[in-house]
């Protein structure tokens, strides 16, 4: 079978997306897309050789008769409506983070899917399909550090644009760090506080960077990550795990360390797009055969729920400048986790 993908939003990932699901992944085909802005995603459509329907709303595409499942890939305060307009049509959907841009509207997704009685949304949350958090991920669950007590994270981007504003930092970078940390480490969160220290000359005025995230998890581990969005340098992502016997490290990305001009050293990377080029890969072929199965196999609405939960904890205690717990409900049992 092959799966018949609809695209909400054209934009960014959304083109990525598109021509990853049409012409390099297997078993799926893009057959309508969908933007506010209908010119550009007519361009796209017939530019990029996909040559898709382009229809005039996002409802006409989650309706079409030859439309299998959607892929939201629009802002993220459209994602809520359109997520739920999918389950109500009784269709899978991949929805890029975030979920939802509040917890309320994350939950009313929850709540939706539950209802429904089936699972049918998984969130973009791509890092769990890296394959170096993926190594990761193994060393600590095999023990190999002993327990996890400390993480040492940063997420750096080398320049955001002058629409990316004050809270983005946590709802639209940081919301990755709050995913893929309860994964690696099996875990809940319990508490969060929010520094703002210094800023830097090089961040447009609508932006208080970098900051720094204090969280603590329900097995006490305390994580520490330095969101920096305009650090220039690079488009670099750390996260050091210092467990009971040693340090476990999310490895580098390969670049060829070179001996030249009187310097050495290796590159760093300028783009995410570039930096997890794989993991959307994985992600999206994963999220096509579990589909044509019939499951959901990735991160799902209740993960998309605490991070949406957990990234507004973020904004109030930045906001208060408090310590603040994070109190999350029990995990339905409809969302058992897999594996
Ligand atoms: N997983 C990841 O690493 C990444 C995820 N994203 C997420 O993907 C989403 C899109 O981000 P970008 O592609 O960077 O933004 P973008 O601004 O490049 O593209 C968004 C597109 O959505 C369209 N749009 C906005 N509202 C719409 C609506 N109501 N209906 C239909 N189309 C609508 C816009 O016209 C635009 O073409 C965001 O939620 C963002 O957080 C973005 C970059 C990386
Ligand atoms: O999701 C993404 C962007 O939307 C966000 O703006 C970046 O900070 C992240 O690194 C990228 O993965």
């Amino acid at each position: 079978m092959t799966l018949r993908i609809g695209i909400i939003g054209c934009g960014g990932i959304g083109q990525e997306h598109a021509r990853r699901l049409h012409f390099k992944l297997g078993g799926a085909q893009v057959v309508a897309i969908n933007d506010i802005d209908v010119a550009a995603a007519t361009q796209f459509s017939e530019m990029s050789g996909i040559k898709a329907r382009v229809l005039d709303s996002d409802q006409a595409v989650i309706d079409a008769p030859d439309v299998d499942a959607l892929v939201v890939a629009s802002w993220g305060p459209a994602h809520e409506e359109q997520v739920l307009a999918c389950i109500k049509a009784g269709k899978p959907v991949f929805c890029e983070k975030p979920l939802a841009v509040t917890a309320e509207g994350a939950r009313r997704i929850v709540d939706a899917e539950v209802q429904a009685g089936r699972k049918l949304v998984q969130v973009g949350f791509m890092r769990r399909y890296d394959a170096g958090y993926r190594a990761l991920k193994q060393t600590l669950d095999a023990g190999t550090v002993g327990d996890a007590l400390l993480v040492h994270a940063a997420h750096r981007n080398p320049a955001v644009p002058e629409m990316y504003v004050g809270d983005m930092s946590i709802t639209d970078t940081f919301i990755h760090e709050i995913d893929v940390f309860r994964w690696l480490l099996n875990d809940d969160y319990v508490s969060v506080q929010v520094i703002e220290g210094r800023k830097t000359r090089n961040a447009h005025a609508g932006l208080h960077d970098p900051i720094t995230v204090l969280l603590e998890t329900r097995q006490g581990v305390r994580i520490d990550t330095e969101i920096f969005v305009a650090c220039r340098f690079g488009y670099d992502i750390q996260c050091h795990v210092v467990g009971e016997t040693g340090v476990a490290s999310l490895p580098e990305p390969m670049s060829v360390p070179l001996r030249s001009n009187a310097r050495q050293g290796t590159g760093i990377l300028m783009d995410w797009k570039l930096r997890f080029i794989e993991s959307y890969d994985v992600e999206l072929q994963d999220w096509i055969d579990a589909t044509v199965r019939g499951e959901v196999a990735g991160p799902d609405a209740w993960d998309g729920y605490v991070a949406s939960v957990t990234a507004e904890a973020c904004i109030e205690a930045r906001r208060t400048k408090q310590i603040l717990p994070i109190a999350l409900p029990e995990r339905p049992a409809f969302y058992a986790r897999q594996g």
